[in-house]
């Protein structure tokens, strides 16, 4: 089998400097290809050394007379000065500038950021002006912003009382890490900034809303079946970089379709890193012990059951976000009759029934391509959904599969096939005549061409 091209953006400058950390201080990652065994049990010996040797490398103290301040990266990144005049609008929760005067805060940034403020991060949302609004989570509200140098940035604004308010030194130094990472198919974390009960996270801005947003038809003009197996492909790349590339794994925890963001050129940037956490790295611990964290319905029940966090959980909450993109249903859909509430068992059943065509999203074109690549996309969720985590496919094997399915796909939809078949319309297929299309007479008959 061909194997997928490399779809990484390596090296980037600061992969290059993280590298050069590491050589230094005489480990290694995956990514480099060079770990063996003496150089991990040196890691394993010395981890809490080179931490904290690679934690004062890596950070200083922004200012010594503010001894709560987080941590900064070195190399002059950003600071954040606050001035005294007002930029709060009279939301009860923003507290005056002369308090901000006396408090602390810091912004944390990667290298690409040009020096922004807590002063220009309130100019650029128009003092959080609802019409600035682009979103609401279960942690904040989410803000547009234009930072002085042009770029357009999403700031996600903490609810106060919701998220832990002493963010840990560990927290924030993921959020650190993960300021460092650089792929084409994440959203880009350009910082975090903390000032008093204020807690905001920024990041790139992504014009074209959610894949859920596509799926549900609320943007867009519905994803034909290529374009979301190009979006499939950029998520299982988005999280290969991240379980396998990185200096450290990271583990995403919270895959799910409200936070895949979708370009003008429709494709995907896996967002929000608020659960994201550092994988085991010891080779001796292959899971991390942690507080269940996450979305329903895309929740491992293995970590569920275990507490235990892999980054089969992240496979497995792919598994659902494929069985969504193919059904265009939601993980849990309570309004449908009681078999078909959990769209990941309808689905894996309409598969075993070798019936995938009922499946499909109405809203994609019907063609024995596109069949196929329902019924194979369907097969690799159904392995990523296994209930024991080592039973599921590695993230890079899925993008692997994806490829591959990619590729029959298309030669298949340009390869001349005879005329399609004819069916009457029946059950909630709308008929298509797009190249290669038919609509459906019988649903429950249907057996596509495989061949
Ligand atoms: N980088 C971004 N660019 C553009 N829009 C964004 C960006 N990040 C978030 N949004 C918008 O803000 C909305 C809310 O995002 P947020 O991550 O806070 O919540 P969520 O993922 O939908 O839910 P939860 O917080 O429960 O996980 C998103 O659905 C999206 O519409």
């Amino acid at each position: 089998m061909k194997k997928t091209p490399s779809p990484f953006n390596f090296p980037s400058p600061s992969n290059q400097r993280r590298q050069n950390l590491n050589m230094q201080h005489g480990y290694t990652n995956k990514h480099n290809h060079t770990t063996h065994s003496s150089v991990l049990d040196y890691v394993k010996g010395a981890a809490k050394k080179v931490a904290g040797v690679f934690t004062k490398l890596l950070f200083r103290r922004r200012k010594q007379n503010h001894p709560e301040e987080i941590l900064v990266p070195d190399s002059s990144r950003n600071t954040a000065p606050i001035r005294g005049t007002s930029y709060f609008s009279s939301e009860s929760s923003l507290k005056s500038s002369s308090t901000y005067a006396s408090s602390t805060s810091s912004v944390v940034s990667n290298g690409q950021v040009g020096n922004f403020s807590l002063e220009e991060i309130i100019m650029a949302t128009e003092k959080f002006s609802p019409a600035n609004k682009i979103g609401e989570g279960a942690f904040g509200t989410v803000y547009k912003g234009r930072l002085k140098d042009g770029r357009l940035v999403a700031i996600k604004r903490m609810k106060q009382n919701k998220y832990d308010k002493r963010l840990s030194l560990e927290f924030k130094n993921e959020i650190l890490t993960l300021s460092m990472i650089e792929h084409l198919n994440l959203v880009r974390l350009y910082g975090y900034l903390e000032h008093g009960d204020e807690q905001m996270i920024l990041v790139e801005y992504i014009s074209n809303g959610t894949l859920r947003e596509h799926l549900d038809g609320k943007l867009g003009n519905g994803l034909e079946m290529s374009e979301r197996l190009e979006i499939a492909i950029d998520i299982a790349h988005a999280i290969t970089y991240l379980h396998m590339y990185t200096d450290h794994p990271i583990i995403h925890r919270d895959i799910k379709a409200s936070n895949i963001l979708i370009t003008e050129k429709l494709r995907a940037k896996v967002a929000d890193f608020g659960f994201a956490r550092l994988a085991a790295k010891d080779p001796d611990t292959s899971h991390v012990s942690t507080q269940i964290k996450g979305t329903v319905g895309y929740l491992d029940p293995d970590y569920l059951r275990t507490n235990q966090l892999t980054d089969k959980s992240d496979v497995y909450s792919f598994g659902v976000l494929l069985v969504e993109m193919m059904t265009g249903r939601q993980p849990i859909e309570s309004k449908r009759p009681t078999l078909e509430r959990v769209t990941i068992r309808w689905a894996i059943q309409k598969l075993k029934d070798g019936e995938v065509v009922l499946a499909m999203d109405p809203r994609l074109k019907r063609c024995p391509a596109s069949n196929m690549v329902v019924e194979k996309v369907l097969k690799l969720a159904h392995t990523c959904l296994a209930p024991l985590r080592k039973s599921r496919p590695s993230m890079k094997k899925c993008a692997e599969e994806l490829w591959d399915i990619r590729k029959e796909f298309k030669e298949r939809f340009v390869s001349p096939s005879p005329p399609p078949l004819i069916f009457r319309h029946s059950d909630n297929f709308p008929e298509r005549d797009a190249l290669g299309s038919f609509s459906i007479e019988d649903g429950e008959n249907i057996k596509f061409d495989s061949a």
